[in-house]
């Protein structure tokens, strides 16, 4: 999405499913434990436009503990030192995934990042029966108690440093950007609902506007997390006519780019030590995935704590597969949750009003899920997404063409979910083939063990009992084979 450091970046809840895998807000003084079957929070507050000049602004009715105990700037796990931002804001401004660089990062900050957010622990049991008994169908985990000083904190896997902040109660702030605000609003009312963090409107904290949304891993017990971002285009036709009106080479982007491969940059782009972002960003679709599969994976954060963002070269099937694979542990339960989840999300696509009528680009899918085998998947990131103008739709499986808008949102869910289904069936023939083994296995030791008691009848037997060769015990090894072939033999 598009960012600024501190002000307004240029840029509308969860469904009733994502609600009811709610826990509820908790006062820190009762108890510490929480369950994540416990009744689901309220409904969205109402909204009320407060309208300051230059934005229009949404505050709740019962935001009395958003704009409370001002937190610095969270800092995930898996930053580095990268460039970042516009040319404008790259000043100050990090990109988490620029840890692509340095691959693993140390895991050593989750502790002292939750003493930073004393809220994740404050939840307050708000909930209602009627919520409840409206969502209870849509969950199917079953109830777990999480004590809270287990889980871990909220952790950005990528995307801008700076943007997020918790909000104390299951709640995320992300920085004010006008279009992601527009695109989550609309989604409340949209069939994609359930697959959409809630949206709770647009809150204020220390002078800088926040969209204010649900944290996703508040439902998780030490989560894994994967960030794929969607679609076989990550810049919007928009901003292509703009390089091409005022290009403004990326001098932080062409170090990117060099960081990754030397040999990248054009001989002009070398002269000028810079590229343009369309230029950089398409230099990013080819050497991954989004070119040829139409998703890419951006990071991944395991529940032991280790984060790696270094899948900017992560392009063929295989390679996917196989950070897919490393991400589930090889779990066929959560590969084939996964698989459902996504089935789900393109039925819902393929009938949403939402998605017919805007151009998704440089959205991601937020994968979760923890040891207890549940997971999910959501939406995020809509920074980047652009309505289109009546009466014009997208399909989102056509390959794109300048002017067309065509974003390969839907091929690339297509791909994704083929690719699990090939690695089902090979967790599938592997089962199988295990099993063969061990029955195969079974059946020799039942043999092996059934000869020692059939041997007074077998003709070979009393051959060897006759040569003086048997063994009281039974056959002798380098016998065994005979034996046996006497005894099938005279099973026949
Ligand atoms: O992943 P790397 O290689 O670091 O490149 C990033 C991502 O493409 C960002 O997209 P996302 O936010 O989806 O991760 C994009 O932000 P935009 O989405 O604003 O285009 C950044 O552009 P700048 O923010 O302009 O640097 C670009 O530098
Ligand atoms: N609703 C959410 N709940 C939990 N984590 C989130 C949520 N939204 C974003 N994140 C985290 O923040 C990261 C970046 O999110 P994104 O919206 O793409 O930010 P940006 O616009 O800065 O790229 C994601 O990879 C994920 O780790």
């Amino acid at each position: 999405m598009t960012k600024t450091p501190s002000s307004a970046a240029p840029c509308p809840r969860v469904g009733d499913m994502i609600q009811s895998l709610h826990w509820p807000p908790q006062p820190a003084q009762q108890s510490r434990v929480v369950a994540l079957r416990a009744p689901p929070p309220p409904p969205p507050p109402e909204l009320v436009v407060t309208c300051e000049p230059g934005v229009a602004q949404t505050e709740h009715r019962n935001t009395s503990g958003l704009s409370c105990g001002s937190q610095a700037d969270e800092e995930s796990q898996c930053s580095d030192s990268g460039f970042g931002g516009s040319p404008a804001s790259s000043l100050g401004l990090r990109k988490l995934s620029d840890c692509s660089s340095v691959g693993l990062s140390p895991s050593s900050s989750f502790e002292e990042y939750e003493e930073e957010f004393p809220g994740n622990t404050d939840r307050k049991d708000t909930a209602t029966r009627s919520d409840a008994e409206k969502n209870k169908n849509m969950v199917n985990w079953s109830p777990v108690v999480v004590p809270l000083k287990e889980r871990a904190p909220w952790v950005q896997v990528v995307g801008h440093a700076g943007n997020f902040q918790t909000a104390g109660d299951g709640k995320l702030l992300k920085k004010y950007c006008a279009s992601e605000q527009q695109c989550l609003q609309r989604l409340m009312d949209d069939v994609l609902q359930p697959f959409v963090p809630r949206y709770h409107g647009v809150t204020r904290r220390d002078e800088q506007e926040y969209n204010l949304m649900d944290d996703l891993l508040s439902f998780f017990d030490s989560p894994c997390i994967m960030d794929c971002k969607m679609g076989s285009r990550t810049y919007l036709e928009e901003e292509l006519k703009k390089a091409r009106k005022h290009p403004q080479p990326r001098k932080d982007m062409y170090e990117k780019m060099i960081a990754v491969d030397p040999e990248a940059p054009t001989p002009e782009e070398k002269v000028q030590q810079a590229v343009l972002k369309t230029r950089y960003m398409q230099w990013r679709e080819t050497l991954s995935s989004t070119a040829t599969l139409g998703f890419r994976i951006e990071g991944i954060k395991k529940s032991d704590g280790s984060c790696n963002t270094n899948f900017k070269r992560t392009k063929y099937k295989e390679e996917v597969v196989q950070a897919l694979d490393d991400f589930v542990d090889s779990n066929v339960t959560l590969l084939r949750n996964y698989q459902q989840r996504l089935k789900e999300l393109r039925l819902v696509l393929e009938k949403s009003h939402f998605f017919r009528t805007h151009e998704v680009v440089g959205s991601s899918l937020l994968f979760v899920h923890d040891q207890s085998g549940r997971a999910g998947v959501w939406m995020i990131d809509f920074g980047k997404t652009a309505s289109m103008p009546p009466p014009l739709t997208l399909d989102h499986r056509s390959p794109w063409v300048e002017g067309n808008r065509e974003d390969g949102y839907l091929w690339g869910l297509d791909n994704f979910i083929d690719l699990l289904t090939g690695m089902l069936a090979v967790h599938g023939s592997q089962d199988k083939s295990h099993t063969a083994l061990l029955l195969v296995y079974l059946v020799c030791v039942v043999v092996l063990n059934w000869s020692t008691q059939c041997h007074h009848f077998a003709p070979e037997c009393k051959k060897l009992q006759s040569s003086g060769m048997w063994h009281e015990s039974g056959c002798s090894k380098p016998q065994r084979r005979n034996h046996i072939a006497g005894c099938v033999h005279m099973l026949k």
